[in-house]
């Protein structure tokens, strides 16, 4: 029999998990995977769970919650080598880097993957020594992801985001950036923000990275040079559309490797949640771990 631990977040999304947990554990029995269960009490948790989880051998690791669950397993798992597949039950408001795999939204189709046995390889991203999956970035409305309370989420889920996004667009300040790329010239200037994309999925905007590619052990980078609200708010809506790459404020370039440097104050983010500040060095683990997808 292979035995699974599940790390969910109870708190997440709509709180679901409750409900489902007893369904997911019998299906999962039923087919050979005896799972014992850890919810998670609060930040960091998930992290030391995943951990020790590897170091006790199990065969699969699932994470249930939304992106910040995911991206505290992926921590406590990433740092290690010969890392049992991981599977995602995404439970939050927005879920991203589930919509990006194309994982089933019913619980028993993704339940039936993991039983196949069905997985794909992907890339880890690594912003100064913590790993992240989606999506690493700086700057102007990237600050967004963590500012919108969890209990709000919970109550109104995407619409939290767009209500927070409005109030922050009087406040859009550029920020000064060096962007040091493997094979790149200096990049240097004035921005809006910048953003590191492991997979197309990001915040929303499926368009956004089209070409990043989770197993292609490449980070795609986008910077914004800095602009009017006007110009912020006409590129954001291109930019649903797929079309601001032809726009010259617009920096597109692929890399394994690249540090990022500011004198001024420029918080990261790392898959929505805070991580840490500049000057960064963002690398990427080549297929590091398989997920059930
Ligand atoms: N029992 C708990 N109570 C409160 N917070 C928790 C608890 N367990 C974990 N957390 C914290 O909640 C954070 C957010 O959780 P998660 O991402 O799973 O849900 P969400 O906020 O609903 O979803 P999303 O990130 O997709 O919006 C986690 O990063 C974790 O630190």
């Amino acid at each position: 029999m292979k035995k699974a631990r599940l790390i969910y977040n109870p708190t997440s999304g709509r709180e679901e998990m409750r409900r489902l947990l007893p369904d997911i554990l019998e299906r999962l029995d039923r087919a050979g995977i005896e799972t014992s269960c850890h919810a998670t009490t609060g930040e960091g948790d998930a992290t030391r769970e995943a951990s020790e989880a590897v170091d006790r051998g199990y065969d699969i690791i699932m994470a249930a919650g939304g992106d910040g669950t995911l991206n505290e397993v992926i921590n406590g798992m990433a740092g290690k080598n010969d890392l049992p597949p991981l599977g995602i039950f995404p439970l939050g408001t927005t879920n991203d880097f589930a919509r990006a795999m194309g994982i089933p939204k019913r619980w028993e189709d993704y339940c039936d993957l993991v039983i196949e046995n069905k997985t794909r390889p992907i890339d880890i991203g690594i912003a100064n020594g913590r790993h992240f999956i989606n999506i690493a970035g700086g700057g102007s409305l990237t600050e967004l992801t963590y500012e919108v309370p969890s209990r709000l989420k919970t109550m109104i889920g995407q619409l939290a985001y767009y209500m927070k996004g409005i109030e922050k667009m009087a406040s859009l300040s550029p920020i000064r950036l060096e962007i040091r790329a493997e094979g790149l010239d200096l990049i240097e200037g004035e921005f809006m923000l910048f953003l590191i994309a492991n997979s197309n999925s990001v915040g929303g905007f499926e368009k956004l990275a089209p070409d990043a590619r989770i197993d292609d052990g490449m980070l795609d980078v986008i910077a914004l040079k800095k602009c009017n609200l006007a110009e912020f708010i006409r590129l954001v809506t291109m930019a649903l559309r797929g079309d601001h790459f032809n726009d010259p404020r617009v920096v597109y370039f692929k890399t394994s490797k690249m540090e990022v440097s500011s004198p001024d104050h420029v918080q990261l983010n790392l898959d929505g949640e805070l991580g840490g500040e500049l000057p960064g060095v963002f690398e990427i683990l080549p297929q590091h771990l398989r997920i059930f997808a």
